[in-house]
């Protein structure tokens, strides 16, 4: 997961403060030293550590924030403020032509997930504007390349101007933006080259398609997992062709984030949108604010949010929050509310989006085995339709009929209902504003009651993540046993 390894360094680095009721010089300088140290271990360009830690020092000394009440609080917001400036302070929106189309030129190194990202983006503008875009394939040294761009645009119901691997990629761009012209496209996307690293041809040959298409805008695409190589191409890009923007991608990998935190202040160029995966879906508008929180493990509530408007029917949400309130929230509205939850992608990166939950314990063994979401769904499959809408009537002849049905022992049967149950109870505490059952959850740090039925779901997977958790304990008791 990215930034694990910077977020606890920083957070290690402040707890250290946090135990002491006031900070000395000496205290301020150990901490400094070792935020410096977690950055350039992140991988983050040395000039950038340089400037920032200095910034933070002079800030924590020059302002009485070293009176105040809460020392580590007061750094981790100057930590935390600083961060959102060198990544740009605000998100910055993709450039629009006065007049169509406007022409969006993609460049980066082979294989930083250009294609990939030119599908993502036409996707974006599509369901977002309506907009009718057309993606131009100009890469010709790679032939599966324009195949590659062909089937994105296939799996996304967008068309691609090509012309084969015979004709110069200048020329290929001419005959797309007339196409484009001709069919009224509002959005032109041009796929352009990789190279392994920067050279004279691929430069000569992006800078010649700049002059004949006048985009209005240039995204370098960079791979966040190339640490400070990210920084230098970027660099390179932009000393030849002055770029516009940038998206970083496969940010859900293990990158160590340098890339994120430099590529702004050693270019000056915005990082406009962050690839946060391989499907289609996965582009996220990129705010500096809201990446600080994350790298500092406060969690990046806003983003969750978006995700989770965009799985969740607002109608059917407001339904399961009736329910929970009324407290006849059943099975059924359960597995619905599971099949939310596959939808919404990678159930450990959602979590860690949670304040408190990046550095949490929990999330350690928290990654959602699918074996188990196929247990619950074969348990609650076997139930009939009464047993499902009213749960109170599973007595234990029921259950050990569910049991022989689904294949699953009886006692996970009777820990799946109790766990039901249990949550059942605390979401509708949480429904009335009531979020001390939380606690567990959230690693102590508390929701916001306007969260209302997207929390849920976090809930409901609390309750499968137990299974596990359970078994895992049951096995450790098993082993202290068999020792004695
Ligand atoms: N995990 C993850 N993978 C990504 C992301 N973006 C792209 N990829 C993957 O990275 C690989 C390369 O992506 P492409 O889109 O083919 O890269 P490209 O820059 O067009 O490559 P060339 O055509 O060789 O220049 C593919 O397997 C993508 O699925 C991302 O945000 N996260």
């Amino acid at each position: 997961m990215a930034f694990e390894g910077l977020t606890e360094r920083l957070q290690k680095a402040m707890t250290n403060l946090r135990r002491k009721g006031k900070v000395s010089e000496s205290d301020l300088r150990q901490t400094m030293r070792e935020i410096r140290l977690a950055l350039l271990e992140a991988d983050v360009n040395f000039t950038v550590v340089k400037d920032f830690v200095k910034t933070v020092r002079d800030r924590a000394l020059g302002a009485k924030v070293l009176e105040g009440l809460n020392p580590a609080q007061q750094i981790v917001k100057i930590v935390d403020e600083e961060l959102t400036k060198t990544m740009g302070e605000t998100a910055v929106p993709l450039n629009k032509s006065a007049k169509i189309p406007t022409i969006i030129m993609m460049a980066g190194l082979q294989g930083a997930g250009k294609t990939t990202t030119v599908g993502k983006l036409a996707l974006k503008l599509k369901n977002e504007q309506n907009a009718r875009p057309l993606m131009i394939a100009a890469d010709i040294y790679r032939p599966a390349a324009i195949q590659q761009l062909q089937q994105v645009g296939d799996q996304i119901d967008v068309p691609v101007f090509q012309l084969g691997t015979d004709v110069d990629p200048v020329e290929i761009v001419r005959q797309g933006l007339a196409e484009a012209e001709t069919k009224h496209n509002d959005y032109v996307f041009i796929d352009t080259a990789g190279r392994l690293q920067i050279d004279e041809q691929l430069m000569d040959e992006l800078a010649n398609i700049k002059a004949l298409a006048h985009p209005d805008e240039i995204l370098l695409v960079i791979d966040a997992m190339t640490g400070q190589n990210a920084v230098n191409t970027a660099q390179g890009f932009d000393d030849k062709l002055d770029i516009t923007g940038v998206v970083l991608t496969k940010l859900d990998g293990d990158t160590r984030g340098g890339a994120a935190l430099s590529i702004r202040a050693v270019t000056g160029k915005p990082i406009k949108f962050i690839g946060q995966g391989e499907k289609m879906t996965d582009l996220d508008v990129f705010h500096p604010n809201r990446m600080s929180n994350r790298i500092l493990g406060m969690g990046d509530m806003l983003t969750l949010i978006e995700k989770a408007q965009q799985q969740f029917d607002e109608k059917e949400a407001e339904k399961m929050n009736l329910k929970i309130q009324e407290n006849s929230f059943d099975f059924n509205d359960f597995i619905a509310q599971l099949d939310q939850v596959d939808k919404m992608g990678n159930m450990e990166d959602i979590m860690k989006m949670i304040p408190g939950m990046a550095n949490n314990p929990a999330m350690k063994n928290m990654n959602m085995d699918p074996k188990d979401m196929a247990h619950v769904r074969a348990i609650i499959y076997s139930m009939t339709e009464q047993e499902r809408t009213d749960p109170d009537v599973l007595n234990p002849s029921r259950r050990r009929r569910i049991s022989a049905g689904s294949g699953r022992p009886i006692h996970e049967v009777n820990r799946m209902i109790k766990q039901f149950n249990q949550t059942k109870k605390m979401m509708n505490q949480m429904s009335k504003g009531n979020f001390a059952g939380m606690e567990g959850l959230m690693g102590g740090a508390g929701g916001g009651k306007g969260i209302g039925g997207k929390m849920q779901q976090m809930a409901m997977n609390r309750m499968v993540r137990q299974t596990k958790k359970q078994k895992k304990k049951r096995l450790a008791k098993a082993m202290r046993r068999r020792k004695r």
